[in-house]
């Protein structure tokens, strides 16, 4: 009897030890099938803070990188922003009253004819651009709206008119396109599916934003740290370092992120580095009083954000990069894949 009664038992015993088994296989299954749910990352921030190059770098690395037919769309972008940087460029040194030499005097009145890139607007914009002159209305861009990387292109006039040119992959990540409306990027890193999201970051793109925040697990915001003595394109007499973390405290606090860990960006690091040697960061925070060297400058805007930023339900993680540079951000996107992993695991309940 006693036999039977310990049979019994075992059995029970057995029964009920398979049961915990498969509950918990059946867990797992269901964290493992959430843990492959698709991550959604949205990158945000000021206009031309660089989110659409951080994008344009995860399509190289992690997908087919730019078709033949983007990059010709692409070249006749690049060929038109020429001839835009130039008429710029020429208003800016009548504005300051820069001179040119007398030879270009004849180049630079008839530029504003010109719409498109011929042989002669090349010739004009090469012969223009080696003037003195507009290079130093070039070094004086703060005072007034022109890109940074306008002197790439510029560099490049005669390369970039040849009747067959296609953009490297290096002018691509260059090449500046406003953001209107959202892109997506839908690619696998380390196993996992993401879909990045991009939106436009000048004012009149940001109330679009909020269709965005739903599901989103992870937040990368940009900052243009070498913006800190530029004023906004969309109002003259506003700073954009000060706009960004303005726009980093409202959108951080949003309830949708407020328990959802962040990557910033403190991106164009490679212009800042140079900048900070001739421009005080006084120029945009007015009581700053520690050295103006690169690392103190680095650790007070970092504090800035942070002391905006943090709270106990989030972690934000910084990052100094140059969005261009294709090698760097490898480095970055490990560090934000395994930001994510962490995050996924956290939801799960592993760790
Ligand atoms: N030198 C340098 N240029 C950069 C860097 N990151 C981006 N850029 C350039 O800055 C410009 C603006 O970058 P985008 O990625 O278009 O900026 P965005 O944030 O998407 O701008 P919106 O779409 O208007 O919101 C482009 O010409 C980029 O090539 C960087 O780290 N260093
Ligand atoms: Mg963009």
């Amino acid at each position: 009897m006693g036999n039977i009664s310990h049979k019994k038992k075992l059995k029970k015993e057995k029964l009920k030890e398979q049961t915990l088994n498969n509950m918990i296989n059946l867990r797992m299954e269901k964290q493992n099938e959430k843990l492959k749910k698709t991550i959604k990352i949205i990158t945000l921030g000021t206009g031309e803070s660089g989110k659409s190059t951080f994008l344009k770098q995860l399509s190289l690395l992690y997908s087919k990188g730019f078709e033949k037919s983007s990059r010709e769309v692409y070249a006749t972008t690049i060929q038109n922003n020429l001839i835009i940087y130039m008429k710029i460029l020429l208003r800016a040194i009548e504005e300051l009253g820069i001179k040119i030499r007398q030879e270009n005097t004849q180049y630079s009145k008839s530029f504003f004819s010109f719409d498109d890139l011929t042989t002669q607007s090349l010739k004009a914009i090469i012969q223009l651009w080696s003037d003195p002159g507009l290079k130093e209305a070039y070094e004086r861009r703060a005072e007034f709206q022109l890109p940074d990387m306008s002197q790439y292109f510029l560099d490049s006039a005669e390369r970039i008119g040849k009747n067959d040119y296609l953009p490297t992959d290096q002018d691509i990540l260059n090449c500046r396109i406003p953001t209107t409306g959202v892109n997506e990027l839908h690619i696998v890193v380390d196993d996992l599916p993401w879909t990045v999201v991009d939106v436009g970051g000048q004012r009149s793109e940001r109330r679009k934003w909020m269709h965005q925040f739903d599901g989103v697990s992870l937040v990368v915001y940009v900052v243009a740290l070498s913006e800190y003595d530029q004023q906004l394109f969309e109002d003259q007499t506003v700073n954009r370092l000060l706009e960004s973390l303005d726009l980093f405290a409202k959108t951080i606090n949003n309830g949708c992120f407020e328990n959802k860990n962040c990557v910033v960006l403190f991106n164009k690091v490679d212009i800042f580095k140079k900048k900070i040697r001739k421009v005080p960061l006084t120029k945009c925070f007015l009581h700053y009083t520690w050295e103006n060297d690169y690392q103190s400058t680095c650790k007070y805007i970092q504090e800035k954000f942070d002391k905006i930023g943090r709270n106990k339900k989030r972690v934000i993680f910084y990052h100094f990069t140059c969005a261009t540079d294709t090698e760097s951000m490898r480095g970055v996107f490990d560090v934000v894949s395994s930001t994510i992993l962490q995050n996924q695991l956290n939801v799960g309940g592993y760790l």
